[in-house]
Parts: C-alpha cells; structure tokens; sequence
C-alpha cells in the first residue's frame, strides 16, 4: 500500500501498487513495448520484444566525483528490480514521463517525473479518460551529437559490494561510471542478473568447484546451468524506453553486443573494458606472473572512481600479495578470452593456445566475425555426467579449457 499526496504535504487515501503490470498510465496500442509505435525510436527493430519495461521512478545520487541519476525499473518478465544509471541530462525514460490517470502534481514530482507541460494534459489524466496520455518529450530534450556510452553490467554481489577480486565485475562498474562521468553523458543498465543469471547461490557454488580446480565455466557446467544464462530482452526494452537507438557500448562480450544489435540496436562502437591494472602497471601487459603491482588491488576495487593511479598510502599491501590477489582476477579473464570468446587481448603469457587478435573496436562485421569459442546457450549444450565419484563434464560448441593453467586455479 501506497500513501498518495494532493498536493505536497497532504496525504490523500492510500492506493494499491500492482506488480508486474505496467503502471495505469497511458496504453499504448503496442503489446510488445510500453513505448508508442510512433515515437519509438526502435519501430525498426528486427526482433520482437515482448518484454515491457516501465520506470516507477528516478532520484537523484551525489557521490565523489559529481552526481548521477538512478532510474528503477519494472518489467513484465520478472519481479526484479533493475536500474538505469544515468549521467548527464539529455536522457530520459518516456514511461517515467507519461501522465498516469488519477496522478497529482505531486505524485508526479514523488516519483521523479517531468511536471506535466500544461494543465490541459493534467486535467485530462484525472478525468479518467480512457487512457490518459502520453507527454511529449520536450524540444530541448531531444538527443543530439554522438551516440551515448552505455554498459550492460549485470549485478555481481561478490565483485561490486565486498569486492571480491575473483572477478573484474567491481572494476568494470567503476569504470564504466568513471568514463560516463568524464563526458557527462552515458547510462549503465544495471541488470539484476547475479552470477552470470544462475543467481547467488549458484554461483558460491561455482566458487567452491573453482578453489576445487575447475574453471568458471566447467563450473556452471557442471551446476547444470549453461556457460551464460543470461538474456538482455529486459535491457533493449530499456534502451527503447530511454530512446537509445545507436549507442557505443561498453564491454568485451560479443554475445551481447551480438543480442543488443539484433534487438535493433545500432551498435555504433565497441569500447573495450581494459582492466585498469594492466594500464596501470608498466610491463603488466608483459608479464602479469611478476610481482608488478605496487599497491593493495583492492584499493582500486572499493573506491576505483577517485582511487589514483599511483600507490596509495595506507594501502601498503606487499607486492606480492598483490600480485597473488589479481593473478586470481587474470585468470578469470583469461577464461573470458579462451573460453567464451571475449574481445580482449590477453598479455604474452597468458595467451595459451587460443587466438587473441580482439582488438576490433568499430563494430558491424569485424567483432562478430572475431575468433573465439562460441559459448553454450542453453542447459541443452552442458551435459554433466557423474560416475565412479568423479564428476566429468561434456560440452557441446564449448571451447574446452585451453591449457593446464586454466584447469587448475582459474
Ligand atoms: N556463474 C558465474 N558468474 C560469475 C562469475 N564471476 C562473475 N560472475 C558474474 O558474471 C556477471 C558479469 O557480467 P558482466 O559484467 O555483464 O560482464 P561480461 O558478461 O563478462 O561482459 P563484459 O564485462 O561486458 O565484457 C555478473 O553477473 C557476475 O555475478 C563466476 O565465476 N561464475
């Protein structure tokens, strides 16, 4: 139960909230989107969408390095709770915006939305008419200049809030942020897709077969869950209801940006997620087996947006131990490249047997057509089969670990 205001400060009767039905907001004719087919910006797309998206609302989040916007999503496909990290002004969700019937001025400004442009509209929302609404976008909003840097980043407890370093998932997040922030613009679509989309549990136990010597992805295998589990229907809905039809995307994966551009989403550039500490250490790219971080990784990990590039005071960890912490974080990512396929070069000494020319940064043929292991898509392609107490694994279009090293700690 809800509490609603007439105006700011006077409570009205409390109202009912639905769940996993769009908000009483102006209908669209669409089934497939909550956007109106004539101003959706993906009316093109290839592929049908039947997830709808919704945001309930948006806040304002100060933090060290400026400020940005979070906006809460609901969707039709789920009960989770996913969020669009927003930097600069120039974006906005049109569901946010749309009049919602029997919806004050105050509601309005409750839940993060634009005031209604003019009476007229607003006293068409409370009269009940069939289906309110929609606001137009105002003029000046319109989305000019290049396209906006996006990340896909899908939740990982263990990486982003304890910081965990078996994973670049904290690094990736900051990082993102980090970039986003310094041209004022870009939006991350927090997908609330835990542990590769099998979900905590699942994956603390993909943990203990890994400290048992087996790869991230032997791992889910063996779980009974595909290599990937995951599906990004919730986000293109989510970049539509933003207006993100072109973008430049932030990641290494070719599985998802392959899924984003046949959801009609014009990809225009990849922006490869290099791990900070590579760039950080002079000759890391070369060796990371040496002892060439000078300061505690973690530090990087728990405040990475103002974290500086030299050695910290009062991070005084021992090289070593530094080195011991992100060998764990390279090992993970070496997987990544040789097993499903990610657009990373790996240093020298990590290449293995596996090619690692994944520069390509414009998209369009060159990413897609890049080497790689094609990645197991559903729980059809791992077969797990268990016998004489051992636990033994078939994968079909898998690559199989690389080399002895990805098998024994990674
Ligand atoms: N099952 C499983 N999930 C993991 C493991 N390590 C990290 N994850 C999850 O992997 C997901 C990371 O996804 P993303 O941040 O989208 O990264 P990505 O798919 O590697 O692709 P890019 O970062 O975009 O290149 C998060 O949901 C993490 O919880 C692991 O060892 N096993």
């Amino acid at each position: 139960m809800n509490q609603t205001t007439d105006s700011l400060g006077e409570r009205a009767a409390p109202v009912e909230i639905p769940l996993l039905t769009p908000p009483e907001l102006a209908r669209t004719p669409s089934a497939t989107s909550s956007l109106p087919s004539s101003t959706s910006p993906t009316a093109t797309a290839t592929r049908a969408d039947p997830v709808r998206v919704w945001c309930e609302v948006r806040a304002r989040i100060p933090y060290p390095d400026g400020q940005f916007y979070l906006y809460l999503y609901r969707n039709s496909a789920d009960q989770k709770e996913h969020l669009a990290i927003m930097f600069g002004d120039d974006i906005d969700s049109l569901s946010l915006n749309e009049a919602r019937a029997d919806e004050t001025e105050a509601d309005r400004l409750i839940r993060g939305a634009k005031p209604r442009p003019n009476p007229e509209a607003g006293s068409l929302a409370h009269s009940g008419s069939p289906s309110s609404e929609i606001l137009e976008a105002d003029g000046d909003d319109a989305f000019t200049g290049p396209a906006p840097l996006v990340r896909i980043h899908s939740e990982c407890f263990t990486g982003e809030t304890v910081s965990s370093v078996r994973c670049d998932c904290g690094y990736q997040l900051a990082e993102a942020m980090r970039l986003m922030q310094i041209e004022r613009r870009g939006v991350v679509i927090y997908l609330r897709q835990e542990g590769r989309g099998i979900g905590l549990m699942d994956k603390l136990r993909a943990y203990n077969l890994q400290d048992m010597g087996h790869d991230t992805v032997t791992a889910n295998l063996m779980l009974n869950h595909p290599a990937d589990a995951r599906n990004y229907d919730v986000a293109y809905a989510m970049l539509r209801d933003l207006e993100l039809n072109r973008i430049r995307l932030l990641t290494n994966n070719p599985d998802k940006i392959q899924q984003i551009q046949d959801a009609g989403i014009l990809v225009d550039e990849r922006v490869p997620m290099i791990p900070r500490w590579w760039n950080d250490t002079p000759g890391a790219l070369d060796d990371m087996d040496q002892e060439l971080l000078p300061r505690r990784a973690g530090a990087t990990f728990s405040n990475p947006n103002s974290a500086p590039r030299s050695a910290q005071p009062g991070s005084p960890a021992t090289p070593s131990s530094a080195s011991r912490v992100m060998a764990e974080a390279n090992r993970y990512l070496q997987v990544k490249v040789q097993r499903m396929g990610h657009l990373l070069d790996l240093p020298r000494s990590h290449s293995g047997i596996l090619p690692t020319t994944n520069s390509a940064k414009r998209m369009g043929t060159e990413a897609t057509s890049l080497p790689g292991a094609p990645l197991a898509k559903t729980k059809s392609d791992a077969c797990l089969t268990q016998g004489a107490g051992a636990l033994s694994i078939r994968t079909h279009g898998l690559a199989p670990p690389a080399n002895p090293s990805l098998t024994s700690n990674s």
